[in-house]
């Protein structure tokens, strides 16, 4: 009987240690796949960081795995970050995250002779008339340096342009990065820039009945940018050698080198053209909107003026608004190649309008989209006669308030440009 229980006693001592190692084992089993799978679901729902703009201080948006969807073609390294952040080695990643098309050097060469047909020089380097065997006709930008800033302003243009798409901008329509030179390909502007009407001795004066719808042009332009890209985009850069006229002399924005989104900046060196930029930028280092509206207004007193505003033209201005007080006009400061061949009415409409865009408080400075709707509706009253019951003297002010607006009415990106198109179309008879 006192071996029986012995026995009893130590099989149950057994079993309960079997048991014990058992459970503990399940437990560390259970665990152990429960941390795998938190891992692999953490991996993929990973930040991919996109670089939206590499130029100066990055300036990123942050975007799920999950939300590029499980097909996504953004790929990153195993510290998350993509591949085209490390200069351009891996520049093929470039193509689905930019969208855009990657063209081979040797049919850029042919295309471009040899790249003898040069149409232009910028900072940025030489630019080449291409035309391509598929029959369409492009301009090559060729990137002349290898500086690390040539480089990042390479980035910021592929990263940025393939994104954005309106009529009113010089739409990037592919890159070559092969053979160690990169290149950026756009759509042809075959009427070149508005600095060379504005100034050449070849080309005519630009007549006054132009030289409205560019400057509609150029703010629905600057108007998408700041209002309908997402996020949005400074140009920082906004001068008559940056405005392109294509065959039927309409505008479009070009050079987006030194865009970025808003930011203050203030031990960066001033970035900019002399003449265009915003006292209030020079002075703060903050770069916002309103500095493109600054140099926006520049832009159209130069379109008045016909005179470079790096050749003394807001001095010009300064004296003709001091002349005025509000009661003449700014007649005197027109081009005077148009000989009296403009309208008054929009003539001052125009000044009146400009000379709100350079005001040196920000504040006080219309926004772009004020801007179109003020410059639409002076087409709007050329095109309906200058009696129109419902026109609008330039002295009103009636800018409205269209962030209320936008409060009121929830409109994506995509519908809110076609609005502000559907008003601006109003002088396309
Ligand atoms: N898409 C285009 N179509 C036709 N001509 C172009 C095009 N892009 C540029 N050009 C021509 O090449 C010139 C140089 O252009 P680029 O944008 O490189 O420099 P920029 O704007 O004149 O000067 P910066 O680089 O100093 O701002 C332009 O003035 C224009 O005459």
């Amino acid at each position: 009987m006192k071996e029986e229980s012995v026995g009893l006693i130590i099989g149950v001592s057994i079993g309960v240690v079997i048991g014990l190692v058992l459970a503990i084992f399940a437990f560390f089993c259970h665990r152990y796949h429960r941390k795998r799978s938190q891992i692999g679901n953490s991996s993929s729902r990973r930040a991919a960081t996109i670089p939206i703009r590499t130029n100066g201080a990055d300036s990123c948006t942050i975007l799920s795995d999950s939300t590029l969807g499980p097909e996504s073609p953004i790929k990153s390294d195993r510290h998350g970050m993509p591949f085209w952040l490390d200069g351009f080695k891996k520049s093929s990643s470039m193509i689905p995250a930019s969208g855009l098309p990657e063209y081979a050097y040797k049919d850029l060469q042919k295309a471009t002779h040899n790249f003898t047909t040069v149409i232009g020089e910028g900072a940025f380097g030489p630019v080449y008339k291409a035309q391509m065997s598929t029959g369409e006709t492009v301009a090559v930008k060729v990137l002349a340096t290898n500086s690390k800033q040539g480089e990042k302003e390479f980035n910021t243009e592929v990263m940025l342009l393939g994104r954005l798409h309106h009529r009113n901008l010089v739409n990037l329509v592919g890159y070559c990065a092969e053979k160690g030179k990169h290149m950026l390909v756009y759509v042809y502007m075959s009427n070149g820039s508005l600095a060379s009407h504005l100034y050449s001795d070849v080309n005519e004066a630009l007549s006054w009945d132009l030289r409205v719808p560019i400057a509609l042009d150029v703010a629905r332009g600057l108007e998408y940018l700041h209002n309908g890209a997402v996020p949005p985009v400074i140009h920082r850069d906004i001068k008559s050698s940056n405005i392109l006229l294509d065959q039927s002399m309409r505008a479009r924005v070009a050079d987006f080198g030194l865009s970025r989104e808003e930011m203050v900046d203030k031990h960066a060196a001033i970035r900019g053209t002399f003449g265009y930029l915003d006292p209030e930028y020079i002075s703060s280092g903050t770069f916002t909107k309103k500095s493109d509206v600054y140099s926006f207004g520049v832009l159209l007193f130069e379109i008045i003026a016909g005179r470079n505003p790096q050749q003394g033209l807001m001095e010009y201005v300064e004296l003709a608004a001091m002349n005025t007080e509000g009661k003449v006009g700014w007649e005197e400061i027109v081009d005077s190649r148009l000989q009296g061949n403009f309208d008054v009415k929009e003539l001052n409409e125009m000044a009146a309008l400009a000379y709100k865009c350079i005001n040196r408080a920000p504040s006080k400075r219309p926004s772009m989209r004020d801007i179109v709707q003020v410059l639409t509706r002076i087409l709007k009253s050329r095109n309906h006669g200058s009696h129109h019951k419902n026109s609008l003297s330039a002295t009103d002010e009636v800018f409205i308030d269209t962030d209320q607006l936008e409060n009121k009415i929830s409109v994506t990106d995509h519908r809110r440009e076609e609005s502000l198109d559907s008003v601006a179309e109003v002088y396309e008879v």
